[in-house]
């Protein structure tokens, strides 16, 4: 469903991405995991098409989108939950949701969205800044889906938000992903929320990857390891 090959990002002359080459088949969930710095948000916001490329390709569902604008790719198929949520402050949750139905040109609001999130069927008429952490991240999760994505990016989801929450976060995506045919990507530093949630890890440091492992045989001292250095 994504395909990246030879992915390279720099700021200037400084290259933060080097080289990544990964895919991700409809119905997996892949968590990237790396410490502060590593180049995770770098990646995301390079896949989504807020930062160009240097080098290499990103294909969507075998559609070649690298280099295009971001509203085109969201068109192609991909969603961005980005980190610290970015929700419109003085919108209410309605209209924050509604800001993601363009491109899939629907006409109200699904009721699979507020099955899922049924607090934002209850603050629908709240501005989106006076919810808690835990709930603009679900109005951003609410505000990706309904573009209707085959790819669903979301960028270090558990940040700044309690840990009871979090679970909450985890049982969502695991919904997700069982009511739709959708590839989830994860930038984490959580190990329990990604073992509660990714098929695979992949470890980035310095913008390489550095680690695999399939969640059913994942060696979580050696993850927490280079989670720690
Ligand atoms: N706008 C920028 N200009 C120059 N360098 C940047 C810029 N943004 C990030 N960097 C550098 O790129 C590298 C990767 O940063 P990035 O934000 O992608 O890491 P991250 O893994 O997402 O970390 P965090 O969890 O802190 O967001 C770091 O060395 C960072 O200093």
């Amino acid at each position: 469903m994504l395909d990246v090959s030879n992915l390279k990002v720099s700021y200037g002359q400084s290259e933060v991405i080097h080289g990544l080459d990964f895919t991700v088949p409809k119905n997996e969930t892949l968590a990237i995991m790396g410490r502060n710095g590593m180049g995770k948000t770098t990646l995301f916001k390079s896949l989504i098409g807020i930062l160009d490329s240097t080098d290499g390709q990103i294909s969507i569902d075998g559609i070649n989108v690298t280099n295009t604008d971001s509203y085109k790719r969201v068109e192609n198929g991909i969603a961005y939950v980005p980190q610290g949520r970015m929700i419109f402050p003085s919108l209410t949750v309605q209209e924050n949701i509604e800001t993601g139905m363009e491109v899939s040109k629907l006409k109200r609001i699904p009721d699979d969205i507020y099955a899922l999130f049924p607090v934002l069927q209850d603050m629908r008429k709240r501005k989106g800044g006076n919810l808690s952490g835990g709930q603009q991240q679900q109005l951003a999760i609410a505000r990706a889906l309904v573009t209707n994505p085959k790819v669903l990016l979301l960028d270090e989801p558990t940040e700044g938000i309690q840990p009871s929450i979090i679970k909450d976060i985890a049982n969502v995506l695991n919904e997700i992903k069982k009511m739709r045919d959708i590839t989830i990507i994860v930038s984490e530093q959580v190990l329990s929320f990604t073992m509660a949630i990714a098929d695979r890890i992949i470890v980035i440091d310095k913008g390489n990857f550095i680690h695999e492992d399939l969640r059913d045989e994942v060696n979580t001292e050696q993850i927490k390891k280079y989670l720690s250095v």
